[in-house]
């Protein structure tokens, strides 16, 4: 299922937040955006998955019109894992993942077998079997992050949008979450921090900062120091791995 974003352009609060922004997803491809603290990333992706308007542009995905679709049948479709995941009642982990199902359920029709199987399955694939019954409100961070995927994956979506999955992961966890997403070979469109993370995972990195995309392409070809330095404003130096053989990077900090 690809997803074609055309010319977006979001302004919140009179200030143009999203300038003139395309991207591609092709079926199976992880796709990432990098940049700064505050340069659009989840603005952007909030306007891909309908949670703000955009002033201008177009989103489609396999060929529907996803910013004229209803969030109905956008969600048959497509799943999200936010930054913020927090419930403000205190559902267990097997009931928060169930809700996954949803989009694919008439009004008042109860969870079927089926649904109890595909629910079961996202818990095994995020290492989470054994919480089922736990409150999800009391979950660590990390947790949660991987509750929150397991109801993605329930959904059994054929697009993925991911707003910085790794956030409060360990590095093993981070490593996980990442690797399970790639493992669905569905379309993904994931906004990361770590440079060296989207380096490994991603087939094409879009770079943003203040609302405009500055670079795009493999990451090896996108990643050099004079891109960092330009848009992270830090010297780094950017080296193969000896142990790995990817793409590495050592940042110096700012010296007074
Ligand atoms: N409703 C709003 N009104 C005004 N400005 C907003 C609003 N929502 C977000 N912004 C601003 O838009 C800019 C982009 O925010 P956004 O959350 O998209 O950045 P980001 O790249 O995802 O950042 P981070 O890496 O810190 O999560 C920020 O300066 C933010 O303060």
């Amino acid at each position: 299922m690809n997803l074609e974003v055309d010319n977006i352009h979001v302004t919140l609060s009179g200030t143009n937040i999203v300038k003139d922004i395309s991207l591609c997803v092709k079926s199976g491809q992880f796709i990432g955006i990098i940049g700064p603290n505050g340069c659009g990333k989840s603005t952007l992706l909030k306007s891909i998955y309908k949670v703000i308007k955009p002033k201008q542009g177009s989103v489609f995905l396999d060929g529907s019109d996803v910013l004229k679709s209803s969030p109905r049948s956008i969600s048959r479709k497509m799943s999200v894992v936010g930054q913020f995941n927090d419930l403000s009642f205190d559902f267990t982990v097997h009931e928060m993942v169930m809700m996954g199902r949803t989009p694919h359920k008439n009004l008042m029709e109860s969870d079927n077998k089926e649904d109890y199987e595909i629910v079961d399955a996202a818990l095994k694939k995020v290492n989470l079997s054994s919480y089922s019954n736990r409150s999800y409100l009391t979950l660590s961070g990390g947790e949660k992050q991987r509750a929150i995927l397991a109801r993605a994956i329930a959904q059994e979506p054929k697009f993925l949008v991911l707003d910085e999955p790794t956030n409060h992961l360990d590095i093993k966890y981070q490593l996980e979450i990442l690797s399970i997403v790639k493992s669905l070979k569905i379309g993904t469109l994931a906004a990361l921090h770590d440079l060296s993370l989207a380096a490994t995972y991603c087939d094409i990195l879009y770079v943003i900062k203040k609302g405009k995309v500055m670079a795009s392409g493999k990451p090896d070809n996108v990643l050099t120091k004079e891109l960092v330095k330009q848009v992270y404003e830090i010297d780094c130096e950017i080296y193969t791995n000896p142990v790995t053989g990817g793409l590495a990077i050592a940042y110096f900090p700012p010296v007074d």
